[in-house]
């Protein structure tokens, strides 16, 4: 009965007829693009140095489209809307509840990514505006968040339906703009912060990182860091779960004019990831830390409004993220029950109270950004739109043998690659730093 009542729920759905248009399309993937994934990518230079990051940055962008382009073909076959159901289709229940774990895993990551940034700058948006340097307890961005989850993001994943995601889409991108072209404007004004301390004794944080050098372009570089690069790059291009979606609010929807939304969103990030991350990088140089707001001035106005339109933007997306793994796990644990507000309530407290946990246990939004890169992002963007492409279209359309089909093995094949390489190198780096720095 449960298959019949799919079925019934599809003819339903069949009705559907998007409405958005092209332009507007391409606004909404390109915010499910843009996140906090943008302040790490300075970082990710840093440690690879220009050319190499542009490479990884070019290919990763390429890839995703391609990525995009087999969730299409595979949802085109079936009329499909959603990313757990291409799981259903390709595996039956447990390639849904494989791709539900995949998303909730991801969208706590990006969760916890978003509540870190409101952790480090909420504090210097407060201190920034306090006459005084004083440590008060209400400058600890662990209390902060905590205060900011009950008073600000728990009323929100507490509504039914999130009304409001139209407005702060748009709100969020004109902050992300702002960000990006204060960033280009500080590169001109700021002085690399190792010039001057060239004769102090800077305490290193590692024995690769001298303090010579720590102000010049590195067009190639290679240290521990750098296995963070490519999950960092990783979390900044996953939007995958919510390309179906808004395949199917799209007017006139074709595979065709979907890939075209998918290739200008993807192509205007790229170029926005790029800017950021070369600006940011030629303001700070080596000594830049994997969140890139951390790095600018406490005392300044025009970074104190940076942070704040930043901030507010993060806090409001934390519900719209917060909304998927709600879903997720309400359909893993209670399928066929109809909405109950207990559950409603239950689900956002717990999901809150976990991140709440991790954020303020993770000393560095580098862990995060590493560890859903490594993880859950390659499986998004690589791993399961491969195998779901190999497994929905029908082997009588592409036989296994045809080129189309050993593209998409081989994807998957350098989503594996990739995966393990990451996994691994963060793994030796976590050892192997926390010994360097003395273990703390
Ligand atoms: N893991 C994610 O969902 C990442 C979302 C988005 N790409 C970001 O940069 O924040």
């Amino acid at each position: 009965s449960g298959e019949y009542f799919l079925n019934v729920h599809f003819l339903l759905e069949y009705n559907f007829v998007g409405k958005t248009s092209f332009g507007m399309s391409i606004f909404n993937l390109s915010n499910a693009i843009l996140g906090s994934g943008i302040l790490g990518l300075a970082y990710a230079m840093a440690n690879t140095g220009i050319i190499l990051f542009v490479l990884l940055l070019t290919s990763m962008a390429i890839l995703s489209a391609y990525s995009i382009h087999l969730l299409l073909k595979s949802a085109g076959v079936v009329g499909i809307r959603a990313y757990e159901q291409l799981g259903n289709r390709a595996f039956g229940r447990p390639g849904k509840i494989l791709a539900a774990c995949i998303i909730t895993l991801n969208n706590i990551g990006a969760m916890s990514s978003y509540l870190f940034i409101v952790k480090i700058e909420l504090p210097h948006i407060i201190q920034g505006l306090l006459p005084d340097n004083s440590d008060y307890w209400f400058v600890d961005g662990r209390y902060l968040i905590i205060i900011i989850s009950v008073l600000v993001i728990l009323p929100l994943a507490l509504m039914k339906r999130l009304g409001y995601l139209g407005y702060t889409s748009g709100f969020s991108l004109s902050c992300m703009v702002f960000f990006l072209i204060s960033v280009i404007y500080k590169k001109f004004v700021t002085e690399c912060p190792g010039e001057h301390s060239y004769n102090k004794t800077v305490p290193t944080e590692s024995i690769y990182n001298s303090t010579d050098g720590m102000c010049e372009a590195k067009l190639i570089t290679i240290n521990p860091q750098t296995a963070f690069t490519i999950p960092i790059i990783a979390f900044a291009f996953v939007c995958h779960p919510e390309v179906l979606p808004i395949y199917t609010e799209l007017k006139n929807p074709s595979k065709k004019r979907m890939q075209k939304v998918a290739n200008i969103s993807i192509l205007t990030m790229f170029v926005m990831y790029l800017v950021t991350a070369i600006f940011g990088y030629l303001t700070f140089y080596g000594n830049v830390k994997s969140e890139l707001l951390e790095m600018y001035s406490k005392k300044d106005t025009l970074m104190l409004c940076v942070r704040l339109a930043v901030l507010i933007a993060v806090t409001l997306t934390v519900p719209v993220v917060l909304f998927p793994i709600r879903r997720a796990v309400l359909q893993l644990l209670f399928p066929d029950k109809p909405f109950h507000w207990v559950r409603h309530i239950s689900i956002a407290v717990c999901l809150l109270f976990l991140v709440n946990l991790l954020v303020i246990f993770v000393p560095n939004i580098r862990d995060i950004f590493g560890f859903i890169g490594a993880t859950s992002a390659p499986s998004l963007i690589f791993i399961l739109p491969g195998i779901f492409y190999i497994c929905i279209v029908p082997e009588e359309q592409e036989p296994l043998k045809s080129r189309p089909k050993i593209q998409a093995i081989a994807f998957v094949t350098l989503g594996f690659i990739f995966m393990i390489m990451s996994i691994t190198f963060i793994i030796i780096e976590w050892v192997t730093g926390k010994k360097t720095s003395g273990g703390h």
